[in-house]
């Protein structure tokens, strides 16, 4: 791991409500995957390739909703006001400054509208992603997805590992349920069925279904990824659901506690859908060394959660950016150690399972 990014954790729980910092920091049951996510990438390692690189790399990529200057994007998190009071604005000019995507969630404390500009005032082309879970009212869904297209969204991500919300033990042991006074999940504010100027309930529903997702897809033109996928199975369903993008993740360990490491779910899901649709991987990525594995085993890039809330709280939208610059430059290095030029060099040959011998190839 990143020596800086290491450190981050204590420096945000400096300064973060105790509370707040557990809310970040938790995870589901006994947070067995929340470590298994980091644990993963340190059982891999990648065979460098020797005297085929350059002196300048290439490190962007192309995704369906915007060109990254670099394959790391900010993975949805809710409420960024906990962490500073400039919330998801700071987060948002972070990562356009950086030439790179948020993806801002449904469950942000500033309007995506908002959200937008400010990433637009730090980089006139920033891409923002907008991030929903599909509500079983759909008239909501229907409202969310406008709001996001007139605010400008290049994409969205639709999340899919959420029939019901993990038990998260932390939050139940504070009894953190509801966000301070003055804070509120800005996005579900004036929806079908509130009263006006009040503020809906994230709805998560086991009754949400493929079918779901295909209305969905019927409201709007822009790309939709599907995110919370591990089974191959359900890749090859959004595929076939025209899914625009598929995003690995196990929710950062805060779904089911059952499942597999995120980087170990993600060569699977590489191979069903067979560069159909790009791959995104999130949870556990701490250094640019684990974004070269995760592209090494196919990820076209990864998403990056609590790092991301760590450097807002410790120090706002410089702090953020520290996070994307030191990630960025960690790749750049990992991916010159192992004689690449661009991303498309990192591939899965040269990936192998630590402690059992070179020809103990993963995936
Ligand atoms: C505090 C917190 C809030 C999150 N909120 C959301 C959310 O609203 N929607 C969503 O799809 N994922 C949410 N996630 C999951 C992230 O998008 C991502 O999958 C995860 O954080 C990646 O793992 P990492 O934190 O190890 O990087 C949240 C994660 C955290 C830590
Ligand atoms: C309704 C807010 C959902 C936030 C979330 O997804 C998480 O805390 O993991």
């Amino acid at each position: 791991m990143s020596t800086w990014i290491a450190g981050l954790p204590e420096q945000a729980r400096a300064v973060l409500d105790p509370v707040h910092y557990d809310y970040y920091a938790g995870g589901v049951g006994d947070e067995v995957v929340l470590g298994e996510n980091e644990a993963a990438f340190r059982r891999l390692a990648l065979l460098p390739r020797v005297l085929r690189g350059r002196s300048e790399r290439d490190l962007s990529v192309e995704l369906p909703g915007g060109r990254l200057d670099l394959p790391v994007l900010i993975a949805p998190t809710a409420f960024h006001r906990l962490a500073h009071p400039d919330g998801e604005l700071a987060t948002a000019r972070a990562a356009a400054a950086a030439g790179t995507v948020l993806v801002s969630g449904v469950a942000a404390t500033v309007a995506i509208g908002e959200v937008v500009a400010a990433a637009r005032s730090a980089a006139a082309d920033a891409s923002v992603w907008f991030q929903l879970y599909p509500q079983p009212d759909e008239d909501v869904t229907a409202c969310l997805v406008e709001r996001a297209e007139r605010a400008g969204c290049a994409a969205l991500v639709v999340t899919a590992d959420s029939p019901v919300f993990g038990r998260h033990r932390r939050d139940a042991e504070h009894g953190f349920h509801d966000l301070p006074a003055g804070l509120a999940a800005e996005n579900m504010r004036d929806l079908p069925g509130a009263p006006p100027g009040g503020v809906r309930d994230i709805e998560m529903s086991p009754s949400v279904s493929w079918a779901h997702l295909d209305r969905l897809r019927e409201l709007t033109s822009l790309p939709v990824w599907l995110k919370g996928v591990l089974h191959p199975a359900d890749a090859v369903l959004a595929v076939e659901h025209g899914m625009a993008g598929i995003v690995v993740s196990n929710h950062g360990g805060r779904q089911s506690d059952l499942a597999p490491a995120a980087v170990e779910a993600l060569p699977a899901v590489v191979d069903a859908v067979a560069g159909r649709v790009p791959v995104v991987l999130d949870g556990g990525v701490r250094s640019g060394g684990d974004v070269a594995v995760a592209l090494a085993l196919g990820a076209a890039a990864v998403g990056v959660g609590r790092p991301v809330l760590w450097g807002l709280a410790a120090a706002g939208e410089p702090g953020v950016a520290r996070v994307l610059d030191v990630l960025r430059d960690e790749f750049d290095h990992v991916l010159a150690l192992c004689g690449g030029r661009d991303p498309a060099d990192l591939t899965r040959d040269l990936v192998v399972a630590r402690g059992t011998g070179v020809f103990a190839r993963c995936g």
